[in-house]
């Protein structure tokens, strides 16, 4: 474990990231790698357009001929090509889509032609250049092109793009299996019927739904007491997992029993401690069983360091599992609506609301506040040291997968 000092977030991001094996890799259908990540990188296993196609409705002619009139001697429309060869004064009713007839090279569009019975004269426009509305043989990708890396994530366009490269399957890495535990003697398990001296339960909902924005198997734990025997059943059911979420007892009270209780376990502990408010007594350890090797992350129960931590280290070290290629989150500059105080020795993730243009820090910024944390959609990252900043001074953010507006 890292004694004294306390890793930057950085540090224990890339610490944490090191500990990660991408899943084994399978190959699931269309459907079934949707949110997923991409294995290894996609090559098209045909061409897109097979063949030079019409980008709009009209009539297919001789680029030697744009001044007509014309004959119309048939019809290309999609799915039913054309066979024959056009010739100059010739012209074939095209449709979006469809196959470019043996001859024709220029598409005119019908807003730019009149046509009487068999006969089309020009009223507007030739195109120019004269392929203007065709989408020539190879546009999109040609076969053997690499089309998707390895570790993009598949989503609607990454989909539909496998589908046109001639792709049923994609080999992606198996979804990972993680365990929520739920830990402190004040936790309800039932939020309609709490008692004074207890909260209810909430962080494994919470952790369990961000999780969900991701594609991972959950098992919820919990709540657990805060007693080690208690505890060390807990890790006993999450055994056969690769990644075990804690929440509370990470902090240094006497009933702060997680880093005790994984030693117990025989987990070992990779380091404590992150320089980040909220979210400082984030603990990340290492079960290995045989060649088995389990991640365990021990958040912070306060709910917004909870969030908070899931949102920069339970987020990444999944995507990492599921073999993204930059597992970490973006974050984008924003200009600050109101001004913001000093701040402290600690860098600190402000909660806040981006509207699009401007982004304003909510006024609560207490660890327990989750009405605040639920009224906003970024993290403020607000370094060390630094003086007050006046509206209009560029902030930097990262975007929630938080509900409410975002
Ligand atoms: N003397 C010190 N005290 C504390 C320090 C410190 O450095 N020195 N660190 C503080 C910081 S920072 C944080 S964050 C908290 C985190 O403590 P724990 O991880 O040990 O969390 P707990 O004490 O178990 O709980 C804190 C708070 O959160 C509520 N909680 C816990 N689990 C849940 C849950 N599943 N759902 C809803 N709410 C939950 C709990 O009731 C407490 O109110 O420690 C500070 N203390
Ligand atoms: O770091 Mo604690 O997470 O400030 O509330």
């Amino acid at each position: 474990m890292t004694g004294g000092r306390m890793l930057t977030l950085e540090q224990a991001q890339e610490r944490l990231l090191k500990l990660v094996t991408p899943l084994s890799i399978e190959r699931v259908d269309m459907e079934g790698a949707l949110g997923r990540y991409l294995a290894e990188p996609l090559f098209a296993r045909r061409t897109q357009p097979a063949a030079d196609v019409s980008a709009m409705d009209g009539y297919a002619v001789a680029s030697s001929d744009l001044a007509g009139p014309w004959h119309v001697i048939g019809e290309s429309a999609a799915g039913h090509p054309y066979a024959e060869t056009v010739v100059p004064g010739q012209a074939v009713r095209i449709s979006t889509g469809a196959l470019l007839p043996a001859g024709a090279d220029a598409v005119i569009v019908q807003e730019d032609l009149a046509r009487v019975d068999h006969h089309v004269t020009l009223t507007g426009d030739a195109p120019s250049p004269a392929g203007k509305h065709i989408r020539c043989r190879g546009m999109d990708f040609p076969e053997g092109r690499e089309i998707l890396p390895a570790g993009i994530r598949i989503g609607p366009a990454q989909a539909a793009l496998a589908i046109a490269a001639g792709h049923k399957h994609l080999p992606v890495c198996r979804m990972p299996r993680i365990a929520v535990i739920d830990s402190g003697d004040e936790l309800a398990p039932d939020p309609e019927t709490c008692e004074a001296h207890q909260v209810p339960a909430s962080n494994g909902v919470m952790l369990a739904a961000l999780a969900r924005t991701l594609p991972v198997e959950i098992t919820r734990i919990g709540p657990v007491a805060d007693h080690l025997d208690a505890l060390l059943a807990a890790f006993e059911t999450a055994k056969d997992v690769d990644l075990v979420i804690t929440s509370g007892g990470a902090s240094v009270g006497d009933h702060d029993l997680i880093r005790p209780a994984l030693e117990a376990w025989g987990a070992r502990i990779d380091f404590w401690r992150v320089a980040i408010k909220p979210g400082k007594p984030l603990l990340v350890a290492v079960k290995t069983a045989g060649a088995r090797q389990q991640i365990v992350l021990g958040l912070p129960g306060n709910p917004v360091s909870s969030l908070v931590t899931a949102y920069h280290f339970l987020l990444p070290v999944l995507r990492a599992m599921l073999g993204a290629r930059s597992p970490l989150p973006l974050s984008f500059d924003a200009c600050l609506a109101a001004p913001l105080p000093a701040s402290s020795d600690r860098r600190e993730f402000l909660r806040g609301l981006w509207d699009g243009a401007t982004v304003t820090s909510h006024v609560l910024q207490d660890s327990g506040a989750l009405a605040a944390l639920a009224a906003s959609n970024v993290l403020i990252d607000r370094p060390a040291g630094m003086p007050a900043a006046k509206a209009g001074d560029p902030v930097r953010v990262y975007l929630l997968q938080n509900g409410g507006i975002a």
